[in-house]
């Protein structure tokens, strides 16, 4: 080809790229979901905002209130718009959520954005992968969270918890009408010391050493928790490779400029946390395998899940040399994901059960006069003890489903097919609003968006009430939250210790919640409440 035809394509480079950008604004993100789309006809919102669809709303409101107001209006299926002509469907009924949850999971995996987030900062392990790799790992993870192991680990939770009851103890001392204390904070610092001595039988102590590295870094990076940082993040990973340079040395090293870039100077303190907290969890793992070289007989002791790993990992490689065992990296984003995943939810289902009790005096003091006899007789109960306390059980149900920790999740239809009779393109996000579903009213009746521990109360369950769909804060199906039965063990264990030794109110008048909307729901305001000491 001569160079002066070389010359004339490249010249119209520019128009095409403009001609495509056109396109694509015209047909794609205008004409298409008005006119062509098969999901035109799914109820739902006015589109909004062509460039934006109902993305602002969205991050800008409290989260899931958007969505319940949108299913109130038009039903258990509705379609919104996301960035750029993006069309989403938001999912509530229990045969739906069966068919993507439970049977046909592998057609409908997490989608990439959210994978690419959670990699990011819980690592790359049960939280990212799907499929047969999933199944895998899913299988090698399972004996860690079996209730012989869980009872086992129960006695674990009470160094920290009679940490935090001391604290406060001492604090109040001099404080007869009580004080304020930001109960989000605490409740996050007795989560992290027992999560980290759970999964890698490490005593972080940030109770009494707020200092502590683990803590600070892991402060750091939920300080950055919001809608707004969160939207940010999702354009950024959206870039090939930047998962990866996030986490890097390379970015470590040069985080200062890109503190100084504008929009996402945020970004410097999350490579900071991020790589702080790997730093860390590296040096665990290798006093681990280390443990395990000198002291075999007091590694079968250890009932953390890292040791359980190392001891896997050590059996499969002893009964076959030439089998390709988990690489050291690859562990560390199994604990990194145990450590992510079950210290802020778990913090924050506390802190919004202090929040909904500190506001119906009739449930806490029903629940003082439960736990205090048990907490008299043995300030240590044991797994099946905390698990027989009808109240605390009926107050941890309801407070998880009114306000659940994780308040939405998100799958991506991998194939075309018919979902509640509606024929889903493949590529379509779906969105599954756990705080909506928790809520419905064609289940829960009118008073479902109230706290009402007594629902749960033998007899009281609605008659269309299902135990697997209807209360969905762990969600359901072969990516259910593997940690739930520890996280509800655990919420109980510091739930009776507060109750029986403290009375909770709101901090002043008129205080409202605040849930961010972010992964998790946590409380913006970091939770104030007035806590007064129990007369004895
Ligand atoms: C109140 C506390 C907790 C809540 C509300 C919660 C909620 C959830 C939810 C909703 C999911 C599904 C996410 C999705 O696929 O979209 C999930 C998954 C997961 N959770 Fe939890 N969680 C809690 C505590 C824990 C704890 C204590 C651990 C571990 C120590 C844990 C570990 C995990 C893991 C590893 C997954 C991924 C499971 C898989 O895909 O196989 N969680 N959790």
């Amino acid at each position: 080809m001569s160079s002066a035809a070389e010359f004339l394509q490249l010249r119209y480079i520019p128009y095409l790229a403009a001609g495509y950008a056109i396109y694509f604004f015209l047909y794609r993100v205008v004409l298409y979901p008005r006119y062509f789309s098969p999901l035109r006809k799914v109820p739902g919102p006015p589109l909004g905002n062509p460039l934006l669809g109902h993305y602002l709303t969205i991050v800008k409101s409290e989260s899931c209130i958007p969505q319940r107001e949108w299913t109130k209006a038009h039903g258990p299926v509705v379609r919104m718009m996301g960035p750029l002509g993006a069309e989403r469907l938001i999912f509530t009924s229990p045969e739906a959520l069966h068919q993507i949850m439970v049977k046909d999971w592998i057609e409908n995996p997490r989608p990439s954005f959210m994978r690419d987030v959670l990699g990011l900062v819980a690592g790359y392990g049960l939280l990212t992968v799907t499929g047969d790799a999933h199944k895998q790992l899913r299988r090698s993870m399972n004996p860690a969270f079996s209730i012989p192991n869980l009872m086992a680990q129960t006695d674990m939770y009470y160094e920290p918890i009679e940490g935090l009851v001391e604290i406060l103890n001492t604090q109040l001392k001099a404080e007869p009408a009580g004080k304020v204390f930001t109960m989000y904070e605490w409740m996050g610092k007795v989560t992290l010391d027992i999560i980290c001595e759970t999964a890698f039988g490490y005593k972080t102590d940030c109770l009494h050493n707020p200092s502590n590295e683990l803590a600070v870094a892991f402060e750091q990076l939920l300080s950055l928790q919001d809608g707004v940082n969160l939207a940010k993040l999702v354009a950024v990973i959206s870039i090939p490779g930047a998962p990866r340079l996030l986490t890097s040395d390379f970015l470590f090293r040069h985080r200062a400029w890109v503190g100084r870039l504008p929009v996402i100077s945020t970004l410097e303190h999350l490579i900071d946390s991020l790589h702080r907290i790997r730093t860390i969890s590296r040096k665990m793992l290798r006093e681990k395998t280390e443990d395990l070289s000198v002291a075999p007989e007091d590694m079968s002791t250890k009932k953390d899940i890292m040791s359980l790993l190392v001891r896997a990992r050590k059996a499969e490689l002893d009964a076959d040399p030439s089998v390709e065992a988990m690489s050291d990296t690859a562990m560390v984003d199994q604990v990194l994901t145990f450590l992510a995943a079950g210290h802020e939810t778990t913090a924050t289902g506390l802190s919004w059960t202090l929040w909904l009790l500190a506001n119906d005096q009739e449930s806490q003091r029903r629940l003082r006069e439960e736990v205090t006899l048990v907490y008299k007789a043995n300030p240590r109960p044991d797994y099946r003890t905390l698990k027989s306390l009808q109240w605390l059980d009926c107050v941890v149900n309801e407070s998880l489903r009114v306000l659940p920790p994780v308040p939405t999740t998100f799958r991506m239809a991998d194939k075309t097919d018919y979902i509640e009779g509606v024929l889903v393109p493949k590529g379509t996000v779906l969105n599954i609003p756990i705080r909506v579903i928790n809520t419905w009213r064609q289940v829960w009746g009118e008073d479902a968006e109230e706290f009402r521990p007594a629902r749960w109360l033998t007899g009281n369950l609605p008659k269309a009430y299902n135990s697997t769909f209807s209360n969905f804060s762990f969600i359901a199906g072969p990516h259910g939250c593997i940690g739930k039965t520890m996280a509800v063990s655990e919420m109980k264990a510091v739930l009776l210790a507060m109750i029986a030794n403290f009375e909770f109110a709101p901090a002043y008048r008129g205080q409202v919640a605040h849930p961010a909307t972010a992964i998790t729901m946590k409380p913006e305001d970091n939770m104030p409440l007035r806590v007064t000491r129990v007369q004895a």
